[in-house]
């Protein structure tokens, strides 16, 4: 399906997921259904929800991490509108390498990779030359603190906060139109907060459309234009008992 100018970067179309515990007696777990999900250009979307809701899991099923039971993922590719859902795995791997950021909890932390690497791999793997791949590394290991010593070694004994960091660079290294984040302010102080606010802004002014879930009010509030809901409750009844205390984000 050839796009046009005005296809929203991603949007999610009828999508449902139960997840079956094969371990448990074949249990299925219905998590969500019917998500209708469209983020343009520029824009940040906030997935907000009880805990439990389903906010990984509808950030994880948008990376294709998650096989949903129905619906369709609708993201534009080299021109293309294409559904990651009915793609081909090696064409997932392809989308994912030029179209999508995925921003993690938690580092997957690859054996002595030192953490320089870590952080240029996206970019090399895009095409961008290694020296131009690690200088954009460095500015943006420098700008989440990470100091000098520790870029040559692999974040494997890094802090929780470090290694969080090093994700984080790793996820901006490249200018994805589409960047999906998974609570990346979660171990960070709020100097590194701020940068990482920073960072969520620049992406939106260069036209990337972000979909996250931020536990930090401040931060939802500073990066956020819209929120959307995952569960039961809509935004206005979860902004409400999160106010009165009735629910834990
Ligand atoms: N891999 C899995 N296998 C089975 N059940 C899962 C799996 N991942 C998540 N779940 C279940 O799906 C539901 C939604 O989980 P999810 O982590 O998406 O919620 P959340 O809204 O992100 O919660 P939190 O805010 O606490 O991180 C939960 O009931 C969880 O137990």
């Amino acid at each position: 399906m050839i796009s046009s100018a005005t296809d929203p970067a991603l949007r999610a179309v009828g999508l449902a997921k139960t997840f079956t515990l094969h371990a448990q007696g074949g249990i299925v777990l219905p998590v969500f259904d019917n998500i209708e999900l469209t983020v343009n250009a520029g824009e940040c979307v906030c997935l907000v929800g009880p805990s439990g809701a389903g906010k990984s899991t509808l950030l994880r099923s948008l990376y294709a991490n998650y096989k949903p039971d129905a619906g369709k993922i609708l993201v534009v590719h080299r021109n293309e509108t294409v559904d990651l859902l009915a793609a081909e795995p090696w064409e997932v791997v392809e989308i994912r390498r030029s179209a999508i950021g995925y921003v993690s909890q938690f580092l997957r932390v690859i054996p002595r990779v030192p953490a320089l690497d870590v952080v240029a791999g996206p970019a090399i793997a895009k095409g961008i030359p290694a020296d131009q791949a690690k200088a954009l590394s460095k500015t943006l290991l420098t700008r989440l603190n990470i100091p000098q010593r520790l870029w040559p070694l692999a974040p494997a004994t890094f802090s929780g906060g470090e290694q969080q960091r090093v994700n984080i660079a790793r996820g901006f290294v490249v200018d994805y139109p589409i960047l999906l984040l998974d609570e990346p302010t979660a171990s960070l102080d709020a100097a590194n907060r701020a940068t990482v606010v920073d960072l969520i802004t620049e992406a939106k002014a260069r036209g990337a459309a972000i979909v996250g879930i931020f536990h930090d009010e401040e931060v939802r509030r500073a990066v956020a234009d819209r929120l959307f809901a995952v569960g039961k409750l809509s935004a206005d009844d979860w902004l409400s008992q999160l106010a009165a205390g009735k629910v834990a984000v």
